[in-house]
């Protein structure tokens, strides 16, 4: 697998990151040295790949990647990518293999990218999964995207892509928000999207995320709301939709509140959707218990545990 980040420092130098930069080889081997299970079987699946060049990339209205590719190796490719399921967020189409996602993340892509304008900018996206998001923001004109997400399953799906995509300037860190430096200050748009309703101290992730940004960046925001007013939270007793590990459910209104606190202005909600039971299900790439299966049978309008099913709002709001 490519972990040589000698493109990036290079990328990074004469920026405000590039101190961190030359930080990155060292505590990523650092990483990967302390790092256990799975990682080396999912390496291997990585490194089975078969050697194809994409001659057609889509990343604007879709993922898609295309060239020449025998049947043998189409068939390659499916093993290997198989053997890094499950696959959550996507959907990926690499060389006519499609790899049909847990998550229709391009829904979420569609519905979000006419208000953002990416062009030339460097980003960070907090909690970025597998990358697929990264990918379509280079589809989108971002000069250069990091993301950082401490699961190594999802690194290794990345650097599957990555693989046919070897000069795009994307790069994913095996790391968590808390992991980077303080008061970072060199992205000009940083995304969190499903990472908030996870934190315990949410208005403490919000100040991290303004302070990765430079003056005047723009934060994109998506999280997990519930209908209310300013003074409107949701804090289940125990799981939400299934999930563990869920703290606040914020209204728009409160969302918005927290980010002026935080020191975000032009604060403003583009976009709030009850998600459908066809944007995350079960497929034969992620085999396990989805959305449908986390709703009451009888009221697709609550989760299994009687609380509003899951709707997501996106807020974008920027950094004085
Ligand atoms: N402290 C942390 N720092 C960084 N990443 C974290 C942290 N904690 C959890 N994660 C990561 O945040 C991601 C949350 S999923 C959103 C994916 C994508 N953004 C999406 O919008 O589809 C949730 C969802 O399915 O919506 C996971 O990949 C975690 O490993």
């Amino acid at each position: 697998m490519n972990h040589d980040l000698s493109p990036l420092i290079h990328r990074l130098s004469g920026t405000p990151l590039a101190i961190w930069a030359e930080t990155l080889p060292g505590q990523l081997a650092d990483k990967i040295a302390r790092s256990h299970g799975d990682l080396p079987r999912w390496q291997a699946a990585v490194e089975a790949l078969p050697a194809l060049t994409a001659e057609s990339i889509e990343l604007a209205d879709n993922l898609v990647l295309q060239g020449t590719c025998s049947e043998g190796e189409r068939a390659q490719l499916d093993t290997a990518l198989r053997g890094l399921i499950p696959w959550r967020k996507g959907p990926f189409d690499l060389f006519g293999v499609k790899v049909d996602t847990e998550w229709r993340s391009d829904w979420k892509w569609q519905r979000l990218a006419p208000h953002l304008s990416l062009q030339g900018r460097r980003v960070l996206d907090v909690g970025c999964g597998n990358g697929y998001y990264m990918w379509r923001m280079l589809g989108a004109g971002a000069e250069t995207v990091i993301g950082v997400d401490p699961n190594w399953l999802f690194h290794n799906q990345f650097h599957a892509v990555k693989r046919f995509l070897p000069e795009h300037p994307a790069w994913h860190l095996p790391f968590a928000l808390e992991e980077l430096p303080p008061r970072l200050e060199g992205f000009d748009t940083v995304f969190s999207m499903g990472v908030l309703y996870h934190r315990r101290s949410p208005i403490d992730h919000l100040l991290e995320l303004r302070d990765c940004l430079v003056k005047g960046g723009e934060l994109v925001l998506e999280t997990l709301v519930v209908e209310g007013d300013e003074f409107t939270a949701l804090v289940p007793e125990d799981r939400y939709a299934r999930m563990r590990n869920v703290w606040f459910l914020p209204s728009v209104p409160a969302l918005a509140r927290w980010l002026r606190r935080a020191g975000f202005v032009d604060v403003r909600c583009v976009d709030v959707s009850v998600t459908p039971v066809e944007e995350q299900r079960a497929t034969e790439w992620m085999r396990f218990q989805s959305l449908p299966d986390f709703l009451d049978p009888q009221d697709h309008s609550r989760t299994l545990e009687g609380l509003p099913a899951p709707t997501r709002a996106i807020l974008l709001a920027r950094k004085p």
